[in-house]
C-alpha cells in the first residue's frame, strides 16, 4: 500500500477535484460513509456520540458523519471547536441542522456523558501547537473511559510526523482515506492512531509514489521447481564468528536453511563448533581470512558477512579483499562488518544489501540517531542511493530503501522482538530468501522483514510473550507457508 507525504496527500486531493473534476462534497461523503461503516461495528444505538469539529474539510467530514448517525437514529451531538470555514464543510454544517442534529458548547459541555468521541478537528496539514482550550478538552477526553476515534488523523499531529502538539487526541482508531501518511506509520505520530484503517473514497493520482507500507500481499513467494538439486535451490555462505559470538553466526546459519536455502556453508579458519549440534551445515576451512579465495559455487550464491564476526583486523582484510578481488557477489553486510564500512565498501562492484539497527547507522553516517529518526526517509534514501544498495534501517519500525529511491515501511512485529540474536536470524532470512527466490534485492528485503515480523506476531498471538531469537527461526515454517501458494504442485518460473 502506497505511504504518502502531506505534500502528496494534496496533490492527490487537487489532482482529483481540479483535474478530473471529481465534487469534492461526493469526496466528503465518501469519506463520511466509509467511516460510519466503520464505526458502526463499534458502536451501539443507545451510546451518547459526540463529534467535535474543526473550521477545514477535516470538521466537514464529521458534521456529515454527524449527518449520517442522526438519521439512523444514532443519539450523536456535535461540538463545535471552530465554525466551520470551507464551502463543503459549511454546506454539511447546514445539512445538521436539517436534520436536527444538536450541538453543545463548551458551558455545557461534560466529557463524562458520552460514550463515543469522533475527533474531526484538524487533518493532516496541522502545523504547531493546539490552543490551551482545545487542548484541555482533548486532555478530558484522552483520560475518560470513551471510545475515541480520529477522523483521518488524531488532530494535533502533522501529516509529516514531524510536529505533534502537547495533549493531541489519542486515537483509539483511525480512519483515514485511500493511503496513509508518514505520521499514521512512524513513530512518534503511530502511537496516537490506534488501530488504522484505511479506506478508499475515490481519490486518484498521477505521479509515481515511490514510499510504501508493507502488506501479507507483498510477501508472497514461489514454490520451489519440480527439477531443483539443493545447490540450484540456493546456495547461503556466512562468513564465520569469534568464539565469544558464535551463537550470533549460528542463528544466522540456521535461519537461512529454514528461509528455504538448499545449501548453507560456514566459511571458517578455526575449528567447527557447531558440528554436533547444527548437522546440515557444510563447512568450508579456510587457512586464513586474510587469503580468502572463493569458489565458483560460493561466489555465485549468496555471501553474509557479519553476524558473531567479530572486529579483528583479519576480517577487515577479508572485506577489502571482497571488494577488490571479486565482482557481481551478492552481499548480506549485517553487525560487525557495519563496524568497518566506510574502510572498505566500495559502490558498483557487488549487489548488497546491508541491515543496520539506528544505533549501526548513526555510527556509519556520523549523525546522531535523534537526528536521523527527525528525518529517517530522507537520510535512508540518500545512503541508499549514493551508495547503490539496499539499505534495511531496524528499528520498532524498520524501513527498507532501494538505491532508486523507494521505500518500504515495516508495520509489522511487536517489541517483543527486541531479543538479543533476532537481527541475526533475520539476516539469515535474508539470506535464505535471496538464495532461494528470484526477486531483486529490495523484494527479498521487503519479504524478509516482513516474514520475520510476522514470525512475532504469530508467536505473540499464541501468547508466547517471551520468545527467543530461537523460537523465531523454529516458528519460520509456520509463517512462511501462508506465503508459498504450492497447492500441491511445484513452479516452471522460478
Ligand atoms: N479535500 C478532499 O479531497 C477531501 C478531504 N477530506 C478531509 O479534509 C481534510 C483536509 O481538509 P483541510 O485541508 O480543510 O484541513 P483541516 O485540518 O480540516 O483544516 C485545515 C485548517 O486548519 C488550520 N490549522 C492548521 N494548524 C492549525 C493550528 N495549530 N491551530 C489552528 N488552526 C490550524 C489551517 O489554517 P491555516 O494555518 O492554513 O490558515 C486550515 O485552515 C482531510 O483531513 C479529510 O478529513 C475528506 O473530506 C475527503 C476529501
Ligand atoms: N520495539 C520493537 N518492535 C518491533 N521490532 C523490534 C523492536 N525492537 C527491535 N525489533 C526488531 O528486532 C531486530 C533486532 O535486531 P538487532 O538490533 O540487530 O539485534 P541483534 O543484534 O541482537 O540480533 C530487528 O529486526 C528489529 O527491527
Ligand atoms: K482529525
Amino acid at each position: 500500500m502506497r505511504l504518502l507525504s502531506n505534500q502528496e496527500k494534496v496533490d492527490m486531493d487537487k489532482y482529483t477535484i481540479e483535474d478530473l473534476k471529481v465534487p469534492s462534497i461526493i469526496l466528503m461523503e465518501n469519506a463520511a460513509q466509509s467511516v460510519f461503516n466503520v464505526i458502526k461495528k463499534e458502536i451501539k444505538k443507545n451510546d451518547k456520540i459526540l463529534v467535535l469539529t474543526g473550521k477545514g474539510n477535516n470538521g466537514g467530514d464529521g458534521f456529515a458523519l454527524a449527518r449520517i448517525l442522526k438519521i439512523k437514529s444514532y443519539n450523536v451531538e456535535l461540538y463545535k471547536i471552530y465554525e466551520p470555514k470551507t464551502k463543503d464543510a459549511r454546506k454539511n454544517s447546514k445539512l445538521c441542522k436539517i436534520y436536527s442534529v444538536e450541538s453543545v458548547d463548551s458551558k455545557n459541555l461534560n466529557i463524562e456523558e458520552y460514550d463515543v468521541f469522533i475527533d474531526a478537528v484538524f487533518g493532516t496539514g496541522f502545523k504547531g501547537i493546539l490552543e490551551d482550550r482545545i487542548q484541555n478538552v482533548f486532555n478530558k477526553i484522552n483520560n475518560s473511559s470513551g471510545l475515541e476515534i480520529s477522523i483521518d488523523i488524531p488532530s494535533g499531529i502533522s501529516g509529516d510526523n514531524n510536529e505533534i502538539s502537547p495533549n493531541c487526541f489519542n486515537a483509539d482508531k483511525t480512519i483515514t482515506f485511500e493511503y496513509p501518511v508518514l505520521a499514521h506509520c512512524l513513530y512518534p505520530g503511530k502511537k496516537f492512531v490506534g488501530k488504522l484503517f484505511v479506506e478508499p473514497i475515490g481519490l486518484k493520482y498521477n505521479k509515481e509514489l515511490k514510499k510504501e507500507v508493507l502488506e501479507e500481499k507483498d510477501l508472497y513467494l514461489k514454490p520451489l521447481k519440480y527439477d531443483v538439486h539443493k545447490y540450484s535451490r540456493g546456495q547461503v555462505s556466512v562468513i564465520d564468528g569469534i568464539r565469544k559470538y558464535s551463537g550470533a553466526t549460528y542463528l544466522t546459519l540456521k535461519a537461512a536453511l529454514k528461509a528455504g536455502a538448499g545449501y548453507v556453508r560456514l566459511i571458517t579458519d578455526g575449528e567447527n563448533r557447531f558440528k554436533n549440534i547444527l548437522f546440515e551445515i557444510v563447512i568450508k576451512n579456510i587457512s586464513s581470512y586474510e587469503k580468502i579465495k572463493l569458489n565458483s559455487k560460493i561466489a555465485k550464491g549468496i555471501l553474509v558477512a557479519g553476524p558473531g564476526m567479530g572486529r579483528k583486523s583479519d576480517k577487515l582484510t577479508l572485506l577489502n579483499k571482497i571488494f577488490s578481488d571479486y565482482k557481481n557477489l551478492n552481499l548480506v553486510l549485517d553487525a560487525d562488518a557495519l563496524y568497518y564500512f566506510n574502510d572498505y565498501y566500495k559502490k558498483n562492484i557487488h549487489n548488497v544489501i546491508i541491515t543496520p539497527h539506528l544505533g549501526e547507522f548513526s555510527r556509519m553516517i556520523d549523525k546522531n540517531i535523534e537526528e536521523i529518526r527527525e528525518n529517517p526517509i530522507k537520510i535512508g534514501s540518500e545512503f541508499a542511493a549514493e551508495n547503490n544498495l539496499t539499505l534495511i534501517l531496524k528499528s520498532e519500525t524498520t524501513m527498507i530503501f532501494s538505491e532508486d529511491g523507494r521505500v518500504a515501511v515495516n508495520n509489522f512485529g511487536n517489541p517483543y522482538m527486541a531479543t538479543a540474536g533476532s537481527g541475526d536470524v533475520l539476516t539469515g532470512i535474508i539470506a535464505g530468501l535471496w538464495a532461494n527466490q528470484s526477486f531483486k534485492n529490495f523484494e527479498i528485503a521487503k519479504k524478509a522483514v516482513g516474514l520475520h515480523s510476522l514470525i512475532g506476531d504469530y508467536l505473540y498471538k499464541n501468547k508466547i510473550f517471551n520468545f527467543t531469537s530461537s523460537d523465531i527461526i523454529d516458528n519460520i515454517s509456520n509463517v512462511l507457508k501462508r506465503f508459498i501458494d504450492a497447492d500441491g504442485r511445484f513452479s516452471n518460473d522460478c
